[in-house]
């Protein structure tokens, strides 16, 4: 099939060498012609685990091009993905500008029949906003599809490439056949093609979203406690995980969630329920919660250092979790600005998203080139991203060149009798 998605970026880039790896011709488009021309080039604009080898061969197989230019893209594809991005604007609404500027253009370019397919997340209530802006702009007869995305970063290959579950909005039988042909390829014997109304495809998105931040929000709360009682929210996951009912997963307490996703989609219901006079009482909850979650941690570090008069840390991880070099909404990031605020001192490692960082941060925190290096002329020591790399390290280095041998784990990594046996005093989340 010919296809063109619209916006390369953590969505866009990785459904489109998927669909190529299905077989597809896929024509990739944006606006921002410093990534096409990279791409063009090879050049993978983001960290993501197993794209850049999918975008080679499918590029290579002439299965994958890469264009600034929308009305090649259109007129040379008969379905249109579009996953554009749509931030949070001022008031917590969902921005969906770039989304209403991508449809007008896709009408204005169709040369015949068109089905266009939305994979942004975009507030319920958006196929009609849409579909009237692509009537408005053309006679041509087209198809519109609510197709949300639920991949995660750091897994989003293999997310696409064996998805739980597809969810297609659309009212006609022939258009979920269509759609149900283009993911084919992807299918296993769980997998679920699932066929809504496009509403309710879109609120299944935002209720998705919701539902996990508000799990690991109730966790983090938990957490909490544990820490007054004595508790072990490690041991609280496991005991409460194994009942079926609540399963395993999204349980990990930790610094708070964060990531370009979870905080602009709790914010974004709680909009729209305002809107509609139907308030989110734990959408809104949940975002105040999480946000104390994270200033609780940063504030311990902050009181442990006054206290003992010490003026450096050494950061373990900035990107909002492991496996990505995105720090949008980094609970790691906002940790530090509050540290530097008070004025300590930060030497920081992260595996892939330094340059990030250095862009949010500026000059503030000294970007080291492993995480050892972070600890020269540190005290304390802080983790606050889930790198596998971090898991297993030297405690006898860390507890020699800390000026004070002290962990705080915002993650939850180590265990604590394992850290207190190597002499170092440990600080973690809920235990
Ligand atoms: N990042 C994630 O893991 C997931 C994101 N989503 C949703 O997918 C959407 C996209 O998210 P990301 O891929 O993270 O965003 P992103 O910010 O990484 O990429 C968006 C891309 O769209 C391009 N773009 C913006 N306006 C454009 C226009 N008018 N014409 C052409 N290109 C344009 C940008 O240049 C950028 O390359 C959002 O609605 C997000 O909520 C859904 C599931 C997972
Ligand atoms: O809409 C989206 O963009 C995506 O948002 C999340 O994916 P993502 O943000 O990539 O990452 P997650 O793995 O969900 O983690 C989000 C945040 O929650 C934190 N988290 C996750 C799990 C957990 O148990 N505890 C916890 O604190 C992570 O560290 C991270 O900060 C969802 O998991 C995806 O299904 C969805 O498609």
């Amino acid at each position: 099939m010919k296809i063109s998605v619209v916006g390369v970026g953590y969505v866009g880039l990785v459904a489109a060498a998927c669909l190529a790896e299905g077989g597809n011709n896929v024509i990739c488009v944006d606006k921002d012609g410093n990534k096409i021309e990279g791409l063009k080039k090879g050049v993978i604009p983001i960290y993501e685990p197993g794209l850049e080898e999918l975008v080679e061969r499918n590029t290579e197989a002439g299965r994958l091009e890469f264009t600034t230019d929308i009305a090649y893209g259109v007129q040379n594809s008969g379905v249109t993905f579009i996953g554009v991005g749509t931030p949070s604007s001022a008031d917590g609404s969902a921005d969906i500008s770039a989304v209403k500027a991508v449809s007008e253009a896709i009408a204005k370019y169709m040369t015949g029949r068109h089905v266009i397919v939305t994979k942004s997340t975009v507030p319920v209530g958006t196929h009609k906003v849409v579909s009237d802006i692509i009537k408005a702009n053309t006679n041509h007869p087209f198809d519109y599809v609510s197709n949300p995305e639920f991949l995660k970063e750091g897994s989003a290959v293999q997310d696409f490439l064996k998805p739980d579950r597809v969810i297609i909005g659309t009212t006609k039988t022939e258009i979920f056949e269509l759609m149900t042909n283009i993911y084919a390829p992807f299918m296993r014997k769980s997998s679920r093609m699932i066929f809504v109304d496009p509403a309710s495809a879109e609120m299944a998105k935002y209720a998705a979203n919701a539902m996990l931040a508000t799990r690991i929000t109730f966790m983090n709360e938990l957490s909490g406690l544990c820490e007054q009682f004595g508790a072990d929210i490690e041991k609280v996951r496991i005991g409460i995980g194994s009942d079926s009912r609540i399963g395993k997963e999204f349980l990990f307490a930790g610094l708070g969630y964060g990531g370009s996703c979870f905080p602009k989609d709790v914010k974004a219901l709680a909009y729209m329920g305002d809107e509609q006079g139907i308030e989110m009482t734990i959408a809104k909850s949940v975002q105040a919660a999480n946000y104390r979650q994270q200033d609780r941690f940063a504030e311990r570090i902050i009181e442990y250092c006054k206290e003992n008069g010490l003026t450096q840390i050494a950061a373990w991880g900035l990107a909002f979790k492991a496996k990505t070099d995105d720090i949008r909404e980094s609970p790691a990031v906002r940790c530090l600005h509050k540290i530097i605020e008070a004025g300590i001192k930060v030497k920081a490692f992260d595996p892939e998203a330094m340059e990030n960082a250095s862009r949010e941060l500026g000059k503030a925190v000294e970007m080291c080139e492993d995480a050892y290096q972070t600890l020269e002329g540190s005290d304390v020591m802080a983790v606050l991203t889930d790198w596998q790399e971090f898991r297993s390290p030297d405690f006898d280095t860390i507890r020699e060149k800390l000026s004070r041998p002290v962990i705080f784990d915002g993650r939850n990594l180590y265990s604590p009798d394992f850290v207190a046996g190597c002499g170092i005093e440990y600080h973690s989340i809920g235990r």
